[in-house]
């Protein structure tokens, strides 16, 4: 089927690669001409592993095609997805102006019979506005029906998630319309769940709330099991056992970050506000994840006093592994406070370094292996699990002024850190100092 995809991001391209992978033929179209002219030249303009390869496999066999012009996208196109961004407004609120201004560029421009499906996180009720501004903007008698299918991929394992995801959620208001995404969709060989467009919505909402709860929950199991010696790893393991609360989701650290877990349930808050309705526990898991997010400057403090004149080394930037995305990431708190409070910091991470630097503190120096953060560092952060700082020679940190670790991702066993004279400060466990390991006195 001819397929287009509106908006190129995360979403956007794996999306439309993965359709095109499937068998469809599909244009993705994005305002941003730099990026088409990039992707056209098959380069992928963000860090997605695996995206590369399936793109310029895809694009040369003819099936997956970029532009800047809606026009020549929508053209024979039975299906456009809108995937687009909705970022946070100040109130903590979804924009959707992007999302809007597609929809009228569609009812605007669409030539032929259309589904719209909207990709995009969207707040509920809003696939209802998106079909009353294209009804009104329509330029001609044509059937343009909107279709709520949102998105599950995970950045870092996009393409995995899309083929392997445990559902397909499809919101429409005609059997008719769920029944032809569905049609799309079925290749992927995934479970496919038909419901109503308000239903639809409100799963992706409470389905990341969900996540980010089980985050924040484990969070706090953590910071009490550090308080009576217990061990956060060994607790997860225990709970996860249990079918019902299942082990996933349950790695206790420094918070989450990413474009969707801070911004969505600070949406869904707002969500539930806007029928009066106090979501209580959500305002609490957001609450608890600002605190985690500082809880190794605060550990730090403890060790160290103040940050004046010390080298800290940060070893990890993005929000978390095989991605380049910083967006919510704890390193811009932290490495912020870090420099305010007078530390030199000495960043490193394998791939996200080039966004960093358009994102964080200017004063932070970039370096391209880790050792070279460690050199007669006064301490060193861990704030993102890359497989190659979990893989690391435990004998670098030997190479620090003081070899003291705030590990912000449990990425070491204490057995390995009992033998290694690193004074080792994880999150939900003990600490290790000489070799023994101790409950700190809170
Ligand atoms: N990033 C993720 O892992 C996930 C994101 N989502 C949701 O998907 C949506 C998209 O997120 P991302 O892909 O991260 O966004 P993004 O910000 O990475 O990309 C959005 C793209 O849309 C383009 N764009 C904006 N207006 C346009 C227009 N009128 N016509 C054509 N292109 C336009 C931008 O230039 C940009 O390339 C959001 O609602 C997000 O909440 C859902 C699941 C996962
Ligand atoms: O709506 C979205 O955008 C996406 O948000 C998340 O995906 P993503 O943000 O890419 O990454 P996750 O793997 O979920 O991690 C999010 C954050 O939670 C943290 N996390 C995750 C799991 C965990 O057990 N502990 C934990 O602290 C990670 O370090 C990271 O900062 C969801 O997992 C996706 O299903 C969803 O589609």
């Amino acid at each position: 089927m001819k397929l287009a995809v509106v908006g190129t991001g995360y979403v956007g391209l794996v999306t439309g690669v993965c359709l095109a992978e499937i068998g469809h033929h599909v244009t993705c179209i994005d305002i941003d001409e730099m990026k088409v002219e990039k992707m056209k030249k098959g380069i992928v303009p963000i860090y997605e592993p695996g995206l590369s390869e399936l793109m310029n496999k895809n694009m040369a066999a003819g099936r997956l095609s970029f532009t800047s012009s809606h026009n020549e996208g929508f053209a024979g196109a039975e299906v456009v997805y809108i995937a687009v961004g909705t970022p946070q407004k100040d109130d903590g609120s979804a924009n959707l102006t992007y999302v809007e201004q597609v929809a009228v560029t569609i009812a605007k421009t669409a030539k032929n019979e259309t589904i719209v499906v909207t990709k995009s996180t969207v707040p509920v009720g809003t696939n209802d506005r998106l079909q009353t501004i294209i009804n009104q903007n329509k330029l001609s008698p044509i059937k343009i029906e909107v279709v709520s299918n949102p998105e599950f991929l995970r950045e870092g394992s996009a393409i995995y998630d899309s083929f392997h995801g445990n559902r397909i959620i499809i919101g429409a208001n005609t059997e008719e319309a769920a029944q032809k995404i569905a049609e799309i969709n079925k290749p992927f060989g995934i479970f496919i769940y038909k419901t109503d467009i308000r239903s639809a919505e409100m799963i992706k909402y409470a389905s990341n709330a969900f996540l980010a709860t089980k985050i924040s929950f484990i969070n706090e199991i953590a910071n009490i099991c550090e308080r009576v010696g217990a061990d956060v790893e060994k607790v997860a393991v225990g709970m996860g056992l249990d079918q019902r609360i299942g082990s996933a989701f349950l790695k206790a650290g420094i918070g989450y970050g990413g474009s969707c877990f801070p911004k969505d349930t600070k949406a869904l808050i707002q969500i539930a506000g806007n029928v009066e309705y106090d979501f209580e526990l959500l305002k609490g898991v957001v609450n608890v994840n600002r605190k985690q997010q500082r809880i190794l400057l605060n550990k730090l403090r403890g060790i160290v006093g103040n940050f004046e004149g010390k080298k800290i080394a940060v070893l990890g930037l993005a929000f978390k592994p095989d991605t380049d995305d910083l967006r919510e990431a704890p390193s811009i708190l932290i490495t912020n406070e870090l420099i305010n409070g007078g530390a030199q910091v000495y960043a490193y991470d394998p791939i996200a370094i080039e966004n960093a630097k358009k994102t964080l503190n200017s004063s932070i120096i970039y370096v391209e292996k880790l050792e070279d953060a460690l050199e007669k560092a006064d301490a060193a952060l861990i704030l993102t699990e890359w497989s190659e700082i979990k893989n690391m020679e435990i004998s670098l940190f030997k190479t620090m002024k003081n070899p003291i670790v705030l590990d912000g991702r449990n990425c070491f066993s204490l057995v390995q850190m009992q033998e290694s004279n690193v004074d080792y400060h994880s999150v939900g466990r003990r600490v290790v100092r000489n070799g023994i390991k101790e409950v700190t006195e809170w």
